[in-house]
């Protein structure tokens, strides 16, 4: 008689549930939604507000569980996330289920009825969007997963602009385009130093399918249509040069980074350092735009700039 393989699911704790947010990728989908919220004109109730930012936090975290709770079994095969809570045994699947789900759906109705229902139906897309279109559909199938599914990550600045306005107009759409842009160089830096994990669960990431050579180049020509999006706000007159010029100045810098990145090859045993450099950058790269952006819309105005 052969004995079947029962999992062992190890007892959880909160900290289990904490990590099913991605809290640490979160933290900056959170950030440019209160960026977002707080560079809107008009300004917002700050209870209303802060309201609207727990529903963004809570409603992301809800579609980054789904995430891990569709993916177990390729989070299991990938050294990076093979200690992830459901992978790693520490929380059963139907609990890590629940929970997404009871974020997702909370997240959406308390938007809708604490602030405002035209954020909480883009809140609703955005969950959608990552849980579902790229998780599902396109992540598995096609090297351009992230190109298009960069979507999802690309809405909340949005959310937190509408949430104040209840429009959508020029400058939250411009805002979206803006991280739908950065989102190619910030994953493709790092796939390019984690590809071989991906190779390994089949995921057709562009290292893997389409060769290095391509990626990167494909890295310095999404940097450097990035440039138009980002002055974009500021010359339609949605900000002042404050926000011009800091953006001006990262995304050159962006740029720059971006070109040894496109113009090497790694070698065996390379450290990859600048594709390391260039991940990093990337991050503090987003903080500090969305950062401006807040600055530049109460400093701006003092000084008539
Ligand atoms: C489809 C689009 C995206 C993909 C595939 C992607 C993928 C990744 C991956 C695999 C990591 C490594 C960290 C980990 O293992 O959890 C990472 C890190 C990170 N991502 Fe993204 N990302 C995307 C879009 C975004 C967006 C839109 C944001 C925020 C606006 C973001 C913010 C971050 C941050 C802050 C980190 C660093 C986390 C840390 O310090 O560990 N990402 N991303
Ligand atoms: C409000 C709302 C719903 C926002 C969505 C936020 C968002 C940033 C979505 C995409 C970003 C993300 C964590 C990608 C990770 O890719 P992956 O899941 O393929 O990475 P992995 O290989 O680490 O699992």
């Amino acid at each position: 008689m052969t004995a079947t393989a029962t999992p062992v699911v190890l007892p959880s704790d909160w900290r289990d549930f904490f990590a099913l947010t991605k809290p640490r990728v979160m933290s900056l989908v959170i950030f440019t939604g209160l960026c977002g919220l707080l560079a809107a004109p008009e300004g917002i109730n700050p209870v209303i507000g802060f309201t609207a930012i727990l529903c963004i936090a809570l409603g992301a975290g809800g579609a980054a569980t789904l995430n891990q709770w569709w993916e177990s079994d390729l989070d299991a095969g990938m050294k990076r996330t093979a200690q992830r809570p459901l992978p790693a045994g520490r929380l059963a699947h139907g609990d890590a289920l629940t929970f997404g789900i009871i974020l997702s759906v909370g997240s959406v109705i308390v938007m809708g009825l604490a602030v405002h229902w035209l954020a909480a139906s883009i809140l609703a897309i955005s969950i959608l969007y990552y849980a579902v279109i790229y998780t599902i559909w396109l992540k598995p199938r096609t090297p351009q997963n992230i190109v298009i599914g960069g979507g999802a990550g690309a809405f909340p600045p949005m959310i937190g602009w509408v949430a104040v306005t209840g429009e959508i107009t020029a400058m939250p759409i411009l805002l979206f385009a803006i991280i739908f842009m950065w989102t190619p160089p910030h994953f493709w830096a790092l796939a390019l130093f984690v590809q071989s994990d991906y190779a390994k669960v089949g995921i057709p990431m562009m290292p893997v399918v389409k060769g290095e050579a391509s990626t990167r180049r494909q890295i310095l020509i999404y940097a450097v249509l990035l440039l138009p999006f980002v002055i974009a706000p500021w010359w339609i007159g949605g900000t002042g040069a404050i926000y011009g010029i800091v953006a001006l100045v990262l995304t050159l810098a962006f740029i720059a980074l971006s070109v040894p990145v496109a113009t090497r090859r790694a070698v065996e045993g390379d450290s990859m350092k600048p594709e390391k450099r260039l991940f990093g950058f990337s991050i503090l790269y987003l903080f500090a735009l969305f950062a401006a952006l807040v600055v530049d819309r109460f400093v701006s105005p003092l000084w008539n700039l």
